[in-house]
C-alpha cells in the first residue's frame, strides 16, 4: 500500500522546505565557525551541528548527517575540554563544512513510508441491523431493545421480502429466524439465497425456538456467525452483535513528538500518520505539562537534546506523573555515547532510537512499544466484569479532565448512577443476574455515549460518566434519555421470566476552581437526592451547595 496523496503531499512539501532552509542554516553555522575562537560561538556551532545531523538523512541527505555528525563529536570534545578547537580541529571542521555545503547539493528522495491500513477510521454512529422475524410482537420488542443500545432495526415479516429488497451498503449485521411458515429452514435457506444472488457477507446471527442439531446445522451452513435460543436473551444479542458488527477501529494510539527541531518532528510525525497513528508535537519542552494533559499520549518520542532542558530532565519530570508513570518514553537521539545513553535511561526513559531512523524502522519500533502499552494499561484500568474503566483509572481521568477544563477554561459534566434497589435484584433473582445486570448497562453507556465520554465503574452497582465540552442542560438530557432507554431492556432471569430495573443519577457541573473531589461530592449528593425523591430520576446538583470542605469524596466511594 502507499502513502495516501495527503501524507505523500506532506512529505515532499517538508523536504522541500527542509531544503529551502537548508542555505540559511549552512550560512548561520559558517558564520558561528568564523567566530568560534572567541568560544561563545562554539555552542552554537554544536547546536547546528546536532541539529542537522539528526534531520538530514530524514530529509534526504545521509552524507551530510554524517558529515554533521562528525562535526558535532569535533566541537563536543573541545567544549567538554573547556577550550577553542585546535589548529588541527579546526581545519578539519573547516573540511566538513565544506562537506555539507557540497552534499547540500545532493538530496536522495527517501522511499516513502511503507504505510499500514489507516485505523482511525470515520466513527459510524449507530449500526443498521435487518431482522426477519414473522412473529410481529417478537419483532417489535426485539427492534425495540435493540434500539435502546443504539442500533437501528430494519424489520421483514418473510424471508422473501428480504430478498427482494436492495441490501443497504452499511448493512452491519442480518438477525433471522429459522422457521417460517414458507418452511422449517426458510431462514437459512434464504441467507444462502442472499449470499449466492447478492454477495451478502454480513455477519448473520440466527435465533429459534428450535435447539436441534439439523436447525443448528443449517444455520451453520448458511455461515451463521451465532445461534440464539428463544427467548433471546436481550444481553447476550447485543454482546454477540458487538462483538460482530464493531467496526469501530480500536482508538487511535497516540504519540506525543518532542523535538526542538520543527521540521523533523513534523516529519516523524507524519510519518506516523500516515499508519493512522495521532500526533501531537512540542517544539518547546517547557509547555510539555499542558500538552501530557490535552493529548494523553501513549508514547513520548523525544529528542535528548534542546534548548532549555534535556530530554533526560523531562523523562524524570513526566516520571514524577502519577498518570504517567507507565507511559513509554523513547528518546530519538544521535547520541551514541553508551554511557550518556544508560544515565539517560536511568531517569526515566525506556529506550533509545538513533537518528537517523527509517520511516520503517521508526513506525515497527514505535508500534511494537504502543502496543504493548495499551494491554499493559487495559490490565491495569478495566474493571473485569464490565470492561469498563475501573475506580482508579477513573479518579485518574476526573483529575485529568478537571485539569484540562480548568486550563481551557471549559465545561464538563460528571454523572453518577447506582443501580435501583439492586440488592432486590440479587436477592430475588441471584447474584449472577445481578452481574449481567451490571454487564446490560455498561454495555448501553459504552454503546449510547461518545468515545471522548469516559465510562467507569466505581463501585458495585455505582458507575461514573464524564462528558467533556458538555454543559448540565445537554448532561441532563442525554442521561435521561439513558436512564429512559435502561428502565425499558428486558433483563432476563430465567427462560420464562424476564424483569425491569432502573438507576438514579446525580449530575454536577464542573465549576471553574473546583476540584475532582468537589464534582464527585456535587455529583454525590445529587445522587442522594435522586434516591431520596424516588429513585429511577437524575437529578442536577446545585452548584452553590460546592463550599462544603469537599475532602475525600472520591475517598468515600
Ligand atoms: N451481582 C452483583 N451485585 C453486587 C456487586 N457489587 C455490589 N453488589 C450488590 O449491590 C447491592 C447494593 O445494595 P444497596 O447498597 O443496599 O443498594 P440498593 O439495594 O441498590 O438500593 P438503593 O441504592 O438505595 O436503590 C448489594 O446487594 C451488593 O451485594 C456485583 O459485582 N455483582
Amino acid at each position: 500500500m502507499k502513502d495516501s496523496p495527503d501524507i505523500a503531499e506532506q512529505l515532499r512539501l517538508l523536504r522541500e522546505n527542509y531544503a529551502q532552509q537548508l542555505p540559511a542554516k549552512l550560512a548561520q553555522m559558517e558564520d558561528a565557525f568564523r567566530q568560534c575562537d572567541n568560544m561563545v560561538e562554539l555552542p552554537n556551532l554544536r547546536h547546528l551541528a546536532h541539529s542537522l545531523a539528526g534531520s538530514g538523512a530524514t530529509f534526504g541527505y545521509p552524507a551530510l548527517s554524517v558529515a554533521a555528525r562528525q562535526l558535532e563529536t569535533l566541537v563536543d570534545s573541545a567544549l567538554c575540554d573547556g577550550r577553542p578547537l585546535t589548529p588541527k580541529e579546526s581545519d578539519t571542521a573547516a573540511r566538513l563544512i565544506k562537506t555539507l555545503g557540497r552534499e547540500a547539493h545532493n538530496p536522495i528522495v527517501p522511499a516513502p513510508a511503507p504505510a499500514l491500513p489507516a485505523s482511525n477510521l470515520p466513527e459510524t454512529e449507530r449500526k443498521l441491523i435487518y431482522l426477519v422475524e414473522d412473529d410481529a410482537s417478537l419483532a417489535t420488542d426485539l427492534m425495540l431493545q435493540l434500539g435502546h443500545f443504539g442500533y437501528i432495526v430494519k424489520s421483514f415479516e418473510t424471508p422473501k421480502q428480504l430478498l427482494e429488497t436492495p441490501v443497504d451498503p452499511t448493512l452491519a449485521a442480518v438477525l433471522m429466524d429459522i422457521v417460517f411458515p414458507q418452511g422449517d429452514l426458510a431462514g437459512p435457506e434464504a441467507i444462502i439465497q442472499l449470499a449466492v444472488a447478492k454477495q451478502l457477507r454480513t455477519p448473520v446471527i440466527f435465533f429459534s425456538s428450535r435447539n436441534d442439531l439439523t436447525a443448528r446445522l443449517a444455520a451453520a451452513r448458511a455461515g451463521g456467525a451465532a445461534y440464539l435460543v428463544k427467548p433471546v436473551d436481550v444481553g447476550e444479542l447485543i454482546s454477540r452483535l458487538d462483538s460482530l458488527v464493531t467496526d469501530l477501529p480500536p482508538e487511535p494510539y497516540r504519540v506525543l513528538i518532542v523535538d526542538d527541531n520543527s521540521p523533523l518532528a513534523s516529519h516523524n510525525a507524519v510519518t506516523l500518520q500516515s499508519v493512522g497513528i495521532s500526533t501531537d508535537i512540542v517544539t518547546d519542552p517547557m509547555t510539555i505539562l499542558a500538552h501530557l494533559d490535552d493529548f494523553k499520549p501513549d508514547l513520548v518520542l523525544m529528542d535528548m537534546y534542546m534548548p532549555g532542558c534535556t530530554g533526560a530532565e523531562l523523562a524524570a519530570v513526566i516520571r514524577q506523573l502519577e498518570n504517567y508513570v507507565l507511559v513509554p518514553i523513547v528518546y530519538l537521539s544521535t547520541e551514541t555515547d553508551t554511557d550518556r545513553r544508560l544515565i539517560a535511561m536511568q531517569l526515566g526513559a525506556d529506550d533509545f532510537l538513533t537518528k537517523p531512523i527509517t520511516p520503517e524502522h521508526l513506525i515497527s519500533a514505535v508500534s511494537t512499544r504502543l502496543r504493548r502499552y495499551r494491554v499493559l494499561r487495559s490490565h491495569i484500568e478495566q474493571d473485569s466484569l464490565t470492561g469498563l474503566l475501573n475506580h482508579a483509572a477513573t479518579k485518574d481521568r476526573l483529575t485529568t479532565e478537571t485539569a484540562r477544563a480548568a486550563r481551557q477554561q471549559g465545561v464538563f459534566c460528571l454523572a453518577v448512577l447506582d443501580l435501583d434497589h439492586f440488592k432486590n435484584v440479587n436477592d430475588t433473582y441471584g447474584h449472577l443476574i445481578g452481574d449481567s445486570v451490571l454487564k446490560n448497562l455498561a454495555e448501553l453507556l459504552k454503546r449510547r455515549l461518545r468515545r471522548t465520554d469516559i465510562v467507569g465503574r466505581i463501585g458495585g452497582e455505582e458507575f461514573v460518566v464524564i462528558l467533556p465540552d458538555t454543559d448540565a442542560k445537554q448532561a441532563i438530557q442525554l442521561l435521561n434519555e439513558l436512564r429512559e432507554a435502561f428502565s425499558l431492556v428486558r433483563q432476563r432471569a430465567s427462560r420464562d421470566l424476564t424483569f425491569t430495573t432502573t438507576f438514579s443519577c446525580g449530575i454536577a457541573e464542573y465549576q471553574l476552581g473546583a476540584n475532582a473531589n468537589d464534582t464527585h461530592l456535587l455529583a454525590d449528593q445529587a445522587l442522594y437526592q435522586a434516591k431520596q425523591a424516588g429513585r429511577n430520576r437524575v437529578i442536577l446538583a446545585n452548584s452553590d451547595e460546592r463550599k462544603g470542605d469537599g475532602s475525600g469524596a472520591f475517598h468515600a466511594l
